[in-house]
């Protein structure tokens, strides 16, 4: 059967319900196969990401992160297996719930055809009625893009766009926040700002899972590693100890800057 998320309808809350509100997992996947042009592209992935910390996905090109992101975020069909997540206590909360209980970072942003205050707005809109007070005015400030804000978001440059996507997504207050490669085109300083604000958004309660090519990013933001290759999940461990121990020859030659085929 294939599910990419469960729409089975949601449980009422059970006496458990208290339990699961406080249970640290608002996403589970179980036995994720992903098949394209008769190419096993996700093989099996079982992975459960607690709401604390900020979990990194690293893995050589092709391993296949970006389509774990997208199948994690519904835009991919797997071919087989479960994303089951739990949202309010409920463990199979309705999709719409779910859709609003998370927000993609795309490496190349989707951005509005209108200008860059625009986009902000129409996020807010989603989360907000009214729009509280000086929200828009600080999302711009996060981004950087005050003196940018009439003009059209897609003539930005490709920096100032993945600012403008990450504050737009930030404005949802999502429970899950996925990022892929955020500060693929950032420079220097920019990507000190995107880093603040991703722990900004983590310590606000926002479970964030990031895609990076960037070790020292890994290093400076991971609380846990999954390192994907080939498809498959061969490490989720904690930072420390994925780094300083990692437990498979591919992990090892990665984190040594080698290429892993
Ligand atoms: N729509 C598709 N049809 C067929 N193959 C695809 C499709 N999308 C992705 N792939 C293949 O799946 C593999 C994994 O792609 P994915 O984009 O997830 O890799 P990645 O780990 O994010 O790589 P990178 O680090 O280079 O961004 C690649 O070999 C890619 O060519």
């Amino acid at each position: 059967m294939s599910e990419v998320l469960d729409f089975t309808p949601p449980r009422r809350p059970s006496r458990n319900a208290h339990r699961l509100a406080a249970s640290p997992m608002p996403l589970q996947v179980r036995g994720l196969s992903l098949e394209l042009e008769g190419k096993r592209l996700l093989d099996q992935v079982d992975l459960t990401l607690l709401d604390n910390g900020i979990t990194v996905i690293l893995g050589p090109n092709g391993a296949g992160k970006t389509l774990l992101l997208k199948c994690l975020h519904g835009l991919c069909q797997p071919t087989s297996g479960t994303v089951l997540w739990h949202v309010d206590g409920l463990e199979r909360p309705p999709v719409l719930e779910v859709r609003k209980a998370q927000a993609l970072v795309q490496q190349k942003p989707v951005l509005l055809r209108r200008s860059v205050l625009a986009n902000l707005k129409f996020a807010a809109k989603l989360r907000y009625s009214p729009i509280p007070q000086g929200l828009l005015e600080n999302a711009l400030a996060l981004a950087r893009l005050d003196h940018l804000a009439s003009h059209a978001a897609r003539t930005l440059s490709g920096g100032e766009q993945q600012r403008l996507a990450l504050a737009r997504a930030l404005i949802l207050k999502p429970k899950v926040l996925f990022l892929d490669e955020p500060a693929a085109n950032l420079d220097p300083a920019s990507t000190v700002l995107i880093e603040e604000a991703i722990r900004a958004a983590q310590s606000a309660g926002t479970k964030i899972v990031l895609i990076t090519h960037g070790l020292s990013q890994a290093r400076r933001l991971a609380d846990n590693i999954v390192f994907l290759h080939r498809g498959r999940i061969l490490e989720h461990s904690p930072a420390d100890k994925f780094f300083s121990e990692p437990a498979t020859v591919e992990a090892e030659a990665y984190v040594r800057g080698e290429i892993v085929l």
